[in-house]
């Protein structure tokens, strides 16, 4: 079975190597043994994105956000057909901020977003910076997340769009409602770097086998051993909610 990651602007939003959460994508199908290809698609570039399993969009600094939003709105028809179509979509902060409605800079310059995600961004003066531990339930399974945040946006859900996690510690998407990242159907937004696919693979799985379904509704992914990942990860966790804040 192939697997087609679309890795959006890697040139341009990749502001904490967002680009592992696509490795870790390759990583995990491939052994699986699936078949898995992976194309940058930035300016200029314009394959049909629905044609695509998952597609990732990385962070970014306000000065690069600016000239990928002007050329995601040439792309709006064909990203809408994409998350209408089931293709899975995880962007991360700078990306995620780009798929809403609007985004606001910390100069308070007001980007045009794409509005797949029923969402807005409003700067904030103090940037939202540290590590941020979380849970999120997936199929009515509760998972610890962890990751790592640093935006200056501040993120409101609209009616259409479910929170991604519970936040335990850190902002989040405002630093107000204790929740952060968002989930619209196949579309996953949210502000945890890390890479954060690198530190919760159960997402990674996760986002693999949501794709995959598109085309098989049966497919269920073999267990690998992340021992070391979760054992990791549950000390990690542990360390992060007892730090005094
Ligand atoms: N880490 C990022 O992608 C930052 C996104 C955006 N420039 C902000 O500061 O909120």
């Amino acid at each position: 079975m192939q697997l087609k990651i679309g890795h959006l602007y890697p040139d341009l939003l990749d502001l904490y190597s967002d680009r592992g959460n696509v490795i870790i994508l390759q990583k995990r199908a491939q052994w699986r043994g699936l078949d898995v290809t992976v194309d940058q698609i930035s300016v200029g570039h314009e394959p049909r994105l629905a044609d695509y399993d998952i597609l990732v969009m990385g962070g970014g600094m306000d000065r690069e956000q600016g000239i990928v939003a002007k050329d995601l709105q040439k792309r709006s028809a064909n990203i809408r057909e994409a998350a209408d179509g089931g293709t899975v979509i995880l962007a991360i902060c700078g990306g995620y901020q780009l798929l809403g409605h609007s985004f606001e800079t910390s100069t308070g310059q007001r980007i045009p977003g794409l509005g797949i995600l029923d969402i807005h961004t409003v700067g904030a003066k103090m940037r939202m910076v540290g590590n941020v531990v979380g849970e999120m339930e997936i199929d009515g399974i509760k998972h610890n997340l962890i990751g790592y945040e640093n935006h200056s946006g501040k993120t409101f859900l609209g009616p259409d769009v479910q929170p991604m996690m519970r936040v335990v510690k850190g902002y989040g998407n405002s630093g107000e409602d204790k929740f952060e990242g968002v989930r619209q159907g196949s579309v996953f937004g949210t502000y945890l770097h890390g890479p954060l696919l690198a530190k919760n693979p159960f997402l990674a799985d996760h986002l693999v086998e949501l794709a995959l379904r598109r085309r098989d509704l049966s497919v269920q992914l073999e267990q690998l051993n992340d021992d070391l990942e979760c054992s990791t990860n549950e000390k990690l966790y542990k360390r992060l909610v007892e730090a005094k804040s």
